[in-house]
């Protein structure tokens, strides 16, 4: 897999040398190039923003820059992926889907956002995915991409050590996790729940699906579908 990020902040993505996907890019299991957009700039103040159409507070990114950029990395199987808070919601499954494609380019927009011409011009020339993390603001795209590629990065084949642990994870089976315990048995008068001790593997594994259902249940009900289907998990 190869990603591609723009923005305004490369430095931002120094992250991306360190921990597991820094090792992922060590061994070629995914490349990775950042690009500045300034560097996509003719002026002498490499102007990335103006003014928006219709008057309102603060600026919208250029679109020549970004269409420069653009041309530089998209090509007609890639995906453009541009955070918004207008977008479809990041999930589980998403980053499942992308983890599949070859090439993932991210337009990271800052300020109100990248000129809509942007989205429309590329949507005729690839696939573009305009995705949110959340509906909360954000003051640019960089720190969702960061969360993109994490979720989707750690499903790379080979990325992760172990598959076996992407499988019992948050999200992944449509509920949440189970709790987790590790030694010592008893800590500041807390004791791990007698039947993770018990070495009865069924029972250990019902009891986990149950955790899985009444948390979900408690902190996320909108994960649940019909109460039957509730049942049925
Ligand atoms: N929420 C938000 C934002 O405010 C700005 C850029 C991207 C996102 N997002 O992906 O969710």
């Amino acid at each position: 897999m190869r990603l591609d990020i723009v923005t305004i902040f490369p430095a931002f993505f120094g992250v991306l040398d360190v921990s597991l996907l820094g090792k992922a890019r060590a061994s070629g299991l995914i490349e990775v190039g950042v690009h500045d957009l300034r560097d996509f700039t003719h002026d002498r103040h490499r102007t990335v923003d103006d003014t928006p159409y219709g008057g309102g507070a603060g600026m919208v990114m250029k679109p020549e820059p970004w269409g420069e950029a653009l041309d530089s990395v998209v090509t007609p199987s890639s995906v453009l992926i541009v955070p918004s808070p207008a977008g479809h919601p990041f999930t589980q499954a998403t980053a499942r889907e992308l983890a599949t494609r070859e090439h993932l380019v991210f337009a990271c927009g800052r300020y109100e956002g990248i000129d809509q011409r942007v989205v429309e011009h590329y949507s005729e020339r690839t696939e573009v995915r305009q995705l949110s993390v959340g509906d909360y603001v954000l003051n640019g795209g960089e720190v969702a991409t960061m969360a993109m590629i994490e979720a989707i990065g750690r499903l790379v084949p080979g990325v992760v050590g172990n598959p076996e642990s992407l499988t019992e994870e948050s999200h992944e089976d449509g509920l949440l996790e189970y709790p987790s315990y590790t030694k010592p048995p008893v800590w500041r008068d807390l004791a791990v729940p007698e039947v993770l001790l018990s070495g009865n593997h069924g029972a250990i594994a019902a009891w986990r699906h149950e955790q899985q259902l009444a948390r979900t249940r408690a902190v996320r009900p909108d994960l649940l579908g019909t109460a039957d289907s509730i049942e049925e998990r």
